[in-house]
């Protein structure tokens, strides 16, 4: 089980402190189970892991096996919290060379839709030309610029290349039940599709098939995943006392370091392959807190990467930032040191060891640099990189986000600041609808 360990906070904020938060944190709680607090529509995903069913993984499963029968690669089309997600468990459990690996039993994941850069998508598009591929099109609301506007292209290229028989066989949508444009397509041409409950926002939807088929499809295990998350939800019930309560204690510990003036939480792991894990979490913590001119700034860093670029600011720049790591206890491999007869290196004093000790003490030696360094350190172990533990991750997070999100006094459940860009982009690109706005953004030019 993932664990949290708050001890290097408490150098700079006191257990008493992190006490005061013990009421309001319940009251958080029950407002999240009562569905009492603010954005109590879109509270779907508190129990969703444990009132998932076997049938509905076993729908998702079969569709992932049509997937990878009929496809060598598989483009999953969406942005935000219709592509973070999944992309955080596969690039957390692949190979970090899968793109190049030979012999695959699972088709190559792409991504499209998370930007609108031209080069991007001409590359992909060439890239998949004779290729067996599929298409899972990803869009809560179905409107999504940047996720519609690959779908077209790639719906083009696909039912082309392959003719309209295949592609409808490989093209799968996972939308709103009845709004939007990917369900109208979706109805029309006959694709297979899921629905995301209304009740899940995009950014809590990972559990739901917008995580769940792309990871299916990658080979790796779903009910595992949901296992982890549902034993989570356990840990981190209401009637689990305070103290014993990781997300509870997450929670009052970040809150509590922000009231003293520490505005920036910077994410932090020593594997690449956690990289898009902190994407996922920024998304989720950043649209839930960032409003009424409140929240944390959810940064992110990969170390050691990062200590040759972003080090120096961690260490001496503006004491405003804490650090959350995620430490993976045992990793998958095992490499030692070699030792070399020369030693021109100078590294036979690691002969013998474990690559992964050496990360570890540049863990702990960054770990305590820091904390000398005026930075907070919060630390949540997780025994290995797989499945449950990725799950138990997964809802630690998203419930510790709702309830640090309601002692902030926020909405965690909208996100009304993201629509100011896409207005502007519509008006500036003259939209049907947009006609006033056109005008007016005109004149600001
Ligand atoms: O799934 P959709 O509706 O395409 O939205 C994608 C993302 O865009 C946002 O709505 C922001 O515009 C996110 O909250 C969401 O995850």
């Amino acid at each position: 089980m993932i664990s949290l360990d708050i001890k290097k906070t408490l150098g700079f904020i006191s257990n008493d402190a992190i006490a005061t938060y013990k009421e309001p944190i319940h009251k958080a709680q029950e407002a999240l189970e009562n569905g009492s607090g603010k954005g109590s529509d879109f509270l779907g995903w508190l129990h969703l892991a444990s009132s998932t069913t076997q049938e509905h993984l076993e729908d998702i499963k079969a569709t992932a096996q049509v997937l990878k029968d009929n496809c060598d690669v598989v483009v999953v089309a969406g942005i935000g919290g219709s592509y973070l997600g999944a992309r955080a468990v596969i690039e957390s459990l692949s190979n970090s060379f899968d793109l190049r690996l030979e012999n695959r039993k699972n088709p190559i994941i792409l991504y499209a839709g998370h930007n609108i850069s031209e080069d991007y998508l001409f590359e992909l598009l060439e890239f998949l030309k004779e290729k067996r591929f599929g298409i899972i099109n990803i869009s809560k609301s179905g409107t999504t610029t940047e996720t519609a506007l690959a779908f077209r292209l790639l719906k083009k290229q696909c039912e082309e290349q392959r003719g309209k028989a295949i592609a409808k066989k490989v093209i799968v949508a996972i939308t709103d039940a009845n709004k939007g444009a990917a369900r109208i397509t979706a109805d029309k041409e006959g694709y297979k599709s899921f629905i995301i409950p209304d009740n899940v926002g995009g950014r809590f939807s990972v559990l739901t098939p917008v995580g769940l088929l792309p990871i299916a499809v990658a080979g790796f295990d779903i009910d595992q995943l949901i296992a982890g998350a549902a034993e989570m939800e356990k840990a981190c019930g209401l009637d689990v006392p305070f103290e014993k309560n990781p997300a509870a204690i997450y929670a009052a510990t970040r809150n509590e370091l922000y009231k003293q003036g520490k505005k920036i939480e910077i994410l932090v792991n020593f594997t690449p392959k956690l990289h898009y894990v902190s994407e996922w979490w920024k998304q989720l913590y950043g649209e839930s807190e960032g409003k009424e001119n409140k929240g944390i700034y959810p940064a992110s860093v990969d170390l050691t990467t990062d200590l040759h670029s972003m080090g120096q600011w961690i260490q001496e720049g503006e004491r405003s930032i804490f650090e959350t790591v995620i430490s993976v206890e045992k990793v998958n491999h095992e490499l030692r040191v070699p030792e070399d007869k020369e030693n021109l290196d100078g590294l036979n004093y690691l002969a013998g060891k474990r690559v992964d000790e050496v990360n570890k003490m540049a863990e702990l030696g960054t770990q305590l640099a820091h904390v000398d360094g005026d930075v907070p350190n919060l630390r949540i172990v997780m025994p290995s990189l797989n499945e449950r533990h990725l799950g138990q991750l997964i809802y630690f997070f998203e419930i510790a986000c709702g309830i640090s999100g309601y002692i902030l006094g926020v909405n965690p459940f909208n996100q009304p600041g993201v629509e100011a860009y896409k207005s502007n982009m519509f008006a500036l690109l003259n939209k049907p609808g947009y006609e006033e706005q056109s005008k007016a953004i005109q004149a600001k030019l």
